[in-house]
């Protein structure tokens, strides 16, 4: 910020971004450059406000997608793109947010300007917000003593909280604001004191065992320790342990129907390889563990069944967090473990330990009203992941639900090398989250479709109506179409009909199917819809040339 008579921001994309290049390229595709000085006239006019947090947020868009996103991004064509998703624009808001924050925490001029420009970003956070969060439902906020007795000792113990405990639909319990929460507030704060991480068990003997076996990490240290930890009486977590699940419900407890419905999908896959992953680790810790040192490791806790809970607490309850001295650790953290997963989160940035409270800070970055449901994101999982892992669907359009594509990307010879090849693997995801469904687009994703027009015609890379280009694009269609109708083939019916009387297994088996079949269907879709237009153009340019 400028101290002169014109002001200005400047949003600048790092060097040190690992897709400098593709994103300077977007930026270019819209008129920006990767540094631009933003100047704010000294008016308060909203017309002019509104314009400059739009180009802002164009700006701070690209900068803050990430590789997926990016590959999805590339429709050059598209001026109509909004957002490329929640995530996304949100870390767009509060980067330029925080670049507002920053100028009006060194400005003692033109303060009102920056206010307005302010109150205008909070305003369309939660605009956004209220448009595109799927909202948890609560369902009852009673029959949760354990719950209530563990926040009034996390409470006696440093932690500060704005959120309270309750049941919500379909999610088991979830934290609730107690009352209306803004961007900035912290929502839960933990004192390092109670977090859960390896250095609790280093004064034990158990950790004097564990260090010595090869290869063992300090997360599977930590988890074999919360094994024995939740039957200790005496531990300074029991209050904590005693409110954990019975049992977990993740993709990895599935029975055997439900795997069997799974055939043909990459659930199926996903769930048996992280099962044989643990068998493994398992056989290869147990029994000697319990054979070699009974006393530390008693038989009856280290069965397969416990093993197998622990790993589901860990896969969907814990967090990594980086600590001040630049350790980054697994950790389970008591209240932190009632927040669920949302597409479009309240909370984006929590894993660092601040080091001057020592405490970890859940700030939000978008409002949370009173009574509403508080989420963070897990992360940007597939819904295979999250069912794998934390066992559950996440409601609303998922956009890093892809399928892949098993097409080598390395394998091609770049005649016209004006955009290096940097997609190595290549992949589709439901077209409908697409807003480009022109003729050389289709919905599809451009570095999908680029590849394959070179593979197949290494001269002809130009999106233009000769009638050689149009039949390039038919074929690729064609093997598209190809492609994703035998997918959709070997996925057979929809099963619709029985899944009320479903076991829980049962019913997230179906409908992850149901969700791939989705995806399938419009990728197919979208090609013939593209066919329709290619053959519309070929047989116009057919015309011209009997007319010529
Ligand atoms: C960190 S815990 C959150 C608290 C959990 N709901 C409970 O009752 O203990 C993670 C688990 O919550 C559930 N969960 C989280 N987000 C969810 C969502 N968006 N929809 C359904 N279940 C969700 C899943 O069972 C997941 O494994």
């Amino acid at each position: 910020m400028d101290t002169g008579e014109e002001y200005s921001l400047v949003i600048e994309l790092s060097e040190n971004d690992l897709f400098f290049e593709q994103k300077k390229k977007l930026l270019e595709n819209k008129g920006f450059r990767p540094k631009e000085r933003i100047y704010l006239k000294g008016t308060s006019k909203l017309g002019w406000v509104n314009a400059t947090v739009k180009v802002l947020l164009q700006i701070a868009r690209i900068i803050q997608l990430n590789e997926l996103e990016l590959y999805f991004a590339e429709d050059d064509g598209c001026p109509l793109v909004e957002f490329y998703s929640p995530r996304n624009e949100l870390e767009a808001f509060d980067s330029i947010l925080s670049l507002v924050d920053i100028s009006l925490s060194c400005a003692n001029l033109h303060t009102n300007i920056l206010e307005l420009l302010r109150q205008t970003i909070l305003d369309l956070i939660s605009d956004f917000g209220d448009k595109n969060s799927v909202k948890g439902i609560v369902e009852r906020d009673h029959g949760i003593d354990q719950e209530e007795r563990l926040i009034k000792w996390a409470e006696s113990n440093g932690v500060r909280t704005q959120l309270k405990i309750a049941y919500v639909q379909g999610a088991g319990r979830g934290a609730i604001a107690r009352e209306d929460l803004k961007v900035g507030d912290i929502a839960l704060e933990i004192p390092s004191s109670i977090i859960i991480s390896e250095e609790l068990v280093c004064e034990t003997d158990m950790y004097h065992v564990l260090k010595e076996v090869d290869g063992i990490s300090s997360e599977t240290i930590l988890l074999l320790w919360s094994m024995k930890e939740k039957y200790n009486v005496n531990s300074k977590f029991k209050i904590y342990f005693d409110t954990l699940p019975e049992k977990f419900n993740t993709g990895l407890s599935f029975g055997i129907e439900a795997i069997t419905m799974l055939d043909g999908t990459l659930l199926l896959e996903e769930i048996m390889q992280a099962r044989q992953h643990l068998h493994a680790q398992y056989d290869e810790l147990f029994p000697a563990l319990c054979n070699n040192f009974p006393e530390i490791f008693p038989v009856e806790l280290y069965t397969w069944e416990k093993f197998l809970w622990a790993c589901e607490l860990f896969y969907s309850n814990s967090m990594k967090i980086m600590f001040p001295d630049g350790k980054l650790t697994t950790c389970l953290i008591p209240i932190a473990g009632f927040l669920n997963h949302s597409l479009c989160p309240h909370i984006l940035h929590y894993g660092k330990v601040d080091a001057t409270t020592n405490s970890l800070k859940f700030r939000l970055s978008r409002p949370c009203k009173s009574g509403e449901e508080c989420c963070l994101s897990y992360g940007n999982f597939s819904s295979s992941h999250l069912i794998t892992f934390y066992g559950f669907l996440p409601r609303g359009d998922n956009p890093y639900d892809t399928i892949p594509l098993d097409i080598d990307g390395s394998d091609v010879d770049y005649v016209e090398d004006k955009c290096p090849p940097n997609w190595t693997t290549h992949m589709v995801r439901g077209t409908w989250l697409s807003n480009n469904h022109s003729l050389f687009y289709y919905g599809l994703p451009s570095p999908l479709l680029d590849h394959l027009r070179r593979s197949r015609s290494p001269m002809l890379n130009t999106k233009t109506l000769l009638q050689g280009n149009l039949e390039n694009e038919l074929q690729i269609l064609e093997d598209l179409i190809y492609i994703f109708d035998d997918m959709i083939d070997n996925m057979g019916e929809s099963d619709f009909d029985d899944r009320e009387n479903c076991s829980w297994d049962g019913k997230l088996a179906m409908d992850f199917k149901n969700l791939q079949r989705r995806i399938a269907c419009s990728v197919s879709s979208s090609c013939h819809n593209g066919v329709n237009m290619l053959t519309n153009e070929l047989n116009k340019c057919m015309a011209e040339d009997t007319r010529g």
